[in-house]
């Protein structure tokens, strides 16, 4: 059989988080991811579950670049990553317009690329006359708007995606859900990550569970619910 190569690995992966310390003790150190291993196959949509504090953004930010590992290697042959983390990153001061062009360019396209795809964000958004308006006049909800938006409209190789499906009112809710899902089943690459089984026994081809900053199971949605279930009722 052929051999696919993974988009991204990550093996042995570790990250830690300072924890502020105090006058007379030393820095103390919080180990959020302790050993992920991971490979993201091209076109898949791979489902991340996990507890509270499993660690599931840590590995999102990891992935998009946002932090690097402490330990461990990522890698990565040179592809654009974004992370639909919803209102992440924005400028206040600057238009919903020149926020759209600074997200696209962050993920790797041209400012010309992206200007060709200003009306559709807009139209996608609907936020009308806002879109020029600056962004600390937005409603979280409208910056929310802004921010998927950007992540459907200009497709980065691989999406991520943490919990989207579940802000918004509830027409915008449909509309991204449905963007979601034609992404979802074109060739684009997502890694979502959802606490909704159903979502992820719906939406995705593969699953992982990640307990304690471990990558501990590893299969299809199915099985690594049923799994995940299992580890949840056992600790109760
Ligand atoms: N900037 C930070 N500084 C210190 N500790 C952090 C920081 N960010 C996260 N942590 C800690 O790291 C652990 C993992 O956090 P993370 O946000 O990755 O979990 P999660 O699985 O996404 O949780 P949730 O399902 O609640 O969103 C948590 O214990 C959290 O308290």
């Amino acid at each position: 059989m052929m051999q696919i190569d993974p988009v991204i690995s990550l093996q042995d992966v570790a990250v830690r988080y300072k924890r502020a310390g105090s006058l007379f003790r030393r820095t103390q150190y919080y180990e959020a991811l302790k050993s992920i291993n991971l490979d993201i196959f091209p076109g898949e949509t791979l489902g991340i579950l996990g507890r509270n504090g499993a660690g599931k953004s840590t590995l999102l930010k990891l992935i998009s670049g946002i932090i690097k590992p402490d330990t461990g290697t990522i890698t990565n042959n040179n592809i654009s990553v974004s992370l639909l983390a919803l209102q992440a990153g924005f400028d206040q001061n600057l238009s919903g317009r020149d926020n759209a062009i600074i997200s696209g360019m962050l993920q790797g396209y041209s400012r010309s690329e992206v200007e060709t795809k200003l009306d559709e964000i807009h139209e996608f958004s609907g936020l009308e006359d806002f879109f020029f308006e600056p962004v600390h006049t937005y409603s979280s909800g409208m910056r929310t708007r802004l921010g998927f938006s950007v992540s459907t409209i200009i497709s980065p190789d691989v999406l991520l995606i943490d919990e989207v499906l579940s802000v918004g009112d509830r027409d915008f809710r449909e509309k991204a859900e449905k963007a979601m899902i034609a992404k979802i089943q074109s060739n684009q690459t997502v890694l979502l990550v959802s606490h909704a089984h159903s979502q992820i026994l719906r939406l995705c081809d593969r699953a992982v569970v990640i307990e304690s900053g471990k990558t501990i199971a590893n299969g299809t949605p199915a099985e690594v619910i049923k799994i995940y279930e299992r580890l949840l009722s056992n600790t109760k």
